[in-house]
């Protein structure tokens, strides 16, 4: 796959693009999850990194070998809800190394959280390999103000963001479209972005990409990555009959 681009991968389409994650624990799991997605309507995969404990090399070849979609590898620590403990310095140094592996996949998850100087450093890393930089930020116990969340789409864009990503916790409906509103006035001011509403109340969000210009979805494959993900098959036919005749 040549260099890619938020319009190479399609980004810029009015519909989402659903993104299956991989939340396998060694290559026997991964080529196991690759084999039962193999059926299902993704349009990329996340490889969840920070569940995996064998060798990335060897897994990024089997997966090269099993599809031809795009992939995005993230590293997602304990505090935004992934399975790996690691300071600030580790972070660095474990992403650092995943983006000198940028010939075998095309995106990649930076954690807002490091700091502003870690993530300006590892966007432009990735940025000289070719890579695409998501950066991004999850709040499990709350939806900040509206202006707050646009601030920090923002900034991410700002930081070096191709992709600011943000995933937030709502307590009402009204949090819901609250995110959903800060999501689209970041669209129109940045581009793509990526946002959602967790849990079960937030499920619209999930599907609204269309309206609200997140550009991706995450939809479960052989195991959801996050609370209130709907599965890839039931996604694609909620994302094809909202963008029906837009
Ligand atoms: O950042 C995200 C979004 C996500 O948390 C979600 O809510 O769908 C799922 C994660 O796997 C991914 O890294």
């Amino acid at each position: 796959m040549k260099k890619p681009s938020l319009e190479s991968l399609g980004l810029y389409e009015r519909t989402p693009k659903i993104c299956i994650p991989l939340m396998a624990k060694d290559l026997a799991g991964l080529s196991l999850q690759l084999l039962e997605n193999r059926t299902l309507p993704g349009d990329l995969y996340e490889w969840r990194l920070d569940r995996y404990e064998g060798d990335i090399e060897l897994g990024l070849g089997i997966y090269k070998r099993a599809v031809s979609l795009p992939l995005l590898c993230t590293l997602r620590t304990k505090g935004q809800g992934g399975e790996i403990e690691l300071d600030p310095p580790e972070y660095l140094r474990r992403v650092r190394e995943l983006i000198e592996l940028s010939e075998h996949f095309q995106l990649i998850d930076i954690e807002l959280c490091a700091g502003d100087s870690a993530v300006r450093e590892l966007t432009e890393a990735a940025h000289e390999r070719g890579l695409l930089a998501v950066v991004s930020q999850h709040d499990f116990a709350d939806t900040p103000p509206g202006e707050e969340m646009l601030r920090t789409l923002v900034h991410m864009k700002d930081l070096g963001a191709d992709l600011p990503k943000l995933a937030v916790m709502p307590k009402n409906p009204l949090d819901v479209f609250s995110l959903m509103s800060a999501s689209f006035e970041a669209y129109a001011l940045l581009g793509p972005v990526i946002t959602m509403s967790m849990g079960e109340i937030g499920r619209l969000s999930r599907a609204a990409g269309s309206f609200t210009g997140s550009c991706i979805t995450f939809g479960a494959g052989a195991r959801a990555s996050a609370p209130g993900q709907l599965g890839a098959a039931e996604l694609r036919q909620v994302l094809d009959i909202l963008g029906r005749g837009l």
